[in-house]
């Protein structure tokens, strides 16, 4: 190791690929092991999957896409909110099935002067993120330790059913049903905002919330079993609730109508945010991406499911969209 550089200053090329490797297995120590289980050194793990059908799904995080280490706001990212964001997103896809989180595998691509802390950091923020967000079940399962020009990031997370999986589509016909929302909304998109304000500034308290939700957000894991056999489909919110509710829609030949009064009252909750930024906060509730709440189709003859919101309904009718419904990366 060079005798020039602080412990805060190493470099993770100072380390080198199986250092660097000690460290992630250090920074979730406890996290890689649970009954049955073989997890990281061989060549793959092996994961219990006690329904004989598992839910598996990947979803990236890529350096200047989806975070920065340091934002023009002058708010910095020691790399926790990475990991938290990457594991919080995956284990969402999870519950948005109606299923359980059962392993998550990591995949790091870096340049070789990524300071080793932000890896120890990140390493970090997927166990927290596991544990403060319900899935403390979820095994660290391994990954993979690559180099490139800009951080980019992976999981491929897994998990168990606990009875059927709810899809986008549902089985039967859902022309007139509810359209249902649990989680946060609008609060990523106020916390994007903050984040990639020209110049740093002071911040009062519901600021700073907006950037945590939007840093590291908290997706109701819980309420994606809960309302299994409850709900006729489903889909977690990463896009926008328009984007995402017409994906729904669509997934079952209708279209989305999203009612007016929910969206004001949601955007009432940010409106001085949204005056000191000159934004529209009915615009961050309706087009924001990256709260990763829940969208789901109800039976409107069935009872309302504790935590959820009625947003609209599915209809035969074509619905006004604005140009833009939400993100899209390219
Ligand atoms: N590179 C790929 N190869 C094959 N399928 C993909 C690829 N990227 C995305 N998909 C599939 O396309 C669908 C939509 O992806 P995405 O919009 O990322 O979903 P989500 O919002 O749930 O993460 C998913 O079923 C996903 O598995
Ligand atoms: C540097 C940076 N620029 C822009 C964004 C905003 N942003 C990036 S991805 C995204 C939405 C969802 O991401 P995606 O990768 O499409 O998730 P998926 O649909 O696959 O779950 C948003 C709003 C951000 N988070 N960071
Ligand atoms: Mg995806």
């Amino acid at each position: 190791m060079a005798a020039t550089s602080t412990p805060q200053q190493r470099t993770v090329g100072e380390l080198g690929e199986a250092g660097i490797l000690e460290l992630l297995r250090d920074s979730y120590r406890g996290w890689t092991t649970a009954p049955g289980v073989i997890g990281p050194g061989d060549d793959a793990a092996v994961i219990p999957a006690p329904g004989g059908k598992f839910v598996i799904a990947t979803d990236a995080m890529n350096e200047g896409h989806h975070f920065l280490r340091s934002w023009p706001s002058g708010v910095t990212d020691t790399g926790y909110s990475t990991g938290w964001k990457l594991a919080a997103q995956n284990l969402s896809d999870m519950s948005a099935m109606g299923a359980v989180p059962s392993a998550v595998s990591i995949s790091l691509a870096m340049p070789k002067t990524t300071p080793v802390s932000w890896v120890a950091h990140f390493g970090r923020g997927i166990a927290n993120a596991c544990r403060w967000l319900g899935a403390p079940q979820t095994v660290i399962s391994g990954g993979d330790l690559t180099r490139a020009e800009t951080i980019a990031t992976s999981i491929t997370a897994t998990a168990n059913l606990v009875d059927q999986p709810i899809l986008r589509t549902a089985a039967e016909d859902v022309t007139g049903y509810q359209l249902i929302h649990t989680g946060n909304v609008g609060l990523a998109a106020a916390g994007f905002a903050v984040a990639s304000h020209p110049e740093p500034r002071h911040l009062y308290h519901a600021e700073i919330r907006a950037l945590r939700g939007f840093l590291r957000p908290r997706p109701p894991l819980s309420q994606g079993p809960k309302v299994v056999g409850k709900v006729s489909a489903m889909m977690d919110v990463s896009d926008s609730i328009l984007t995402d509710a017409d994906r729904l829609a669509a997934a079952n030949g209708l279209h989305a109508h999203i009612d007016p009064d929910w969206t004001s009252r949601k955007a009432a909750k940010f409106a001085e945010i949204a005056q000191r930024y000159e934004a529209d906060a009915n615009h961050w509730v309706l087009t924001g991406g990256e709260d990763y709440g829940l969208l789901a189709v109800l039976d409107p003859a069935l009872e309302i499911p504790a935590g959820w919101d009625v947003i609209g309904y599915l209809t035969t009718e074509p619905q006004q969209r604005p140009e833009v419904t939400g993100w899209d990366h390219f």
